[in-house]
């Protein structure tokens, strides 16, 4: 039976959208974000939900899923979690609130054994892995990249899973409009109180809405 791993660090995160939010505000909207992705995954009927976090990082109680607690970083800790597990994990980010259950249904029951999701710039979204054990991660830089060799290396089939919303990572001020856009749920309705969006002849962004 498929389960779900999502990295989740609430600790000053997101830095690079201290431009447009707070400390606190960044530390209350990762949580907003992280409850958008576990609805997602439990309308896709994923039962069993992991947060792979750190010990000093709160995980709202009231979220039905398991959480694993580990100090190392995002690498260590998420190939350490890969090297017990012998069913299929679908591996999440928590910045991904555009995620859809169908999307996640679809990634689910592709017939290769790793499928991955792009993130823009070389980052990756999602790594759907068959066989855990026979398979690591080496997030941060080209990581797509990465996760490509890492596939091929171990002599797995491979799937690219394209999807706009997917490789849609919530990393930069810019990145808030889509949420906008495109977004539903929690996160959506923070960022709607939060800015404005300034539509005209160029692309849509945000603004402050005290501005
Ligand atoms: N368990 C764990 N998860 C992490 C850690 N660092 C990041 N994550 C999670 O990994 C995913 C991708 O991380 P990033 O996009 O780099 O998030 P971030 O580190 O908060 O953002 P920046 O400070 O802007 O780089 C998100 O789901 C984070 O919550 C970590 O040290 N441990
Ligand atoms: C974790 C990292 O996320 P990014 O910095 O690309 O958002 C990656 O996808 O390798």
């Amino acid at each position: 039976m498929t389960k779900a791993l999502i990295p989740y660090k609430k600790k000053n995160a997101k830095s690079r959208l201290s431009p447009a939010l707070t400390l606190e505000e960044r530390e209350s909207f990762v949580e907003l974000m992280l409850r958008d992705v576990v609805t997602s995954i439990q309308d896709a009927e994923i039962e069993e939900i992991d947060i792979l976090t750190t010990p000093d990082n709160g995980v709202p109680k009231d979220l039905q899923v398991n959480v694993v607690l580990d100090e190392n970083d995002l690498n260590e800790a998420i190939n350490e979690y890969l090297s017990h597990e012998k069913e299929p994990i679908f591996i999440i980010m928590a910045d991904l609130p555009l995620v859809r259950a169908e999307h996640i249904k679809d990634i689910t029951s592709r017939p290769e054994d790793v499928v991955i999701v792009p993130g823009k710039g070389g980052g990756t979204n999602v790594i759907f892995v068959k066989d855990p054990s026979n398979f690591h991660v080496k997030y941060y830089g080209s990581s797509f990249l990465n996760h490509c060799n890492i596939a091929k290396d171990r002599e797995c089939s491979t799937y690219i899973y394209d999807s706009f919303l997917l490789s849609t990572d919530i990393d930069e001020p810019h990145d808030l409009v889509e949420i906008m856009l495109h977004g539903h749920g929690r996160s959506k309705e923070y960022v709607l109180e939060r800015f404005d969006m300034e539509t005209g002849k160029t692309r849509a962004k945000i603004s402050s809405s005290d501005a």
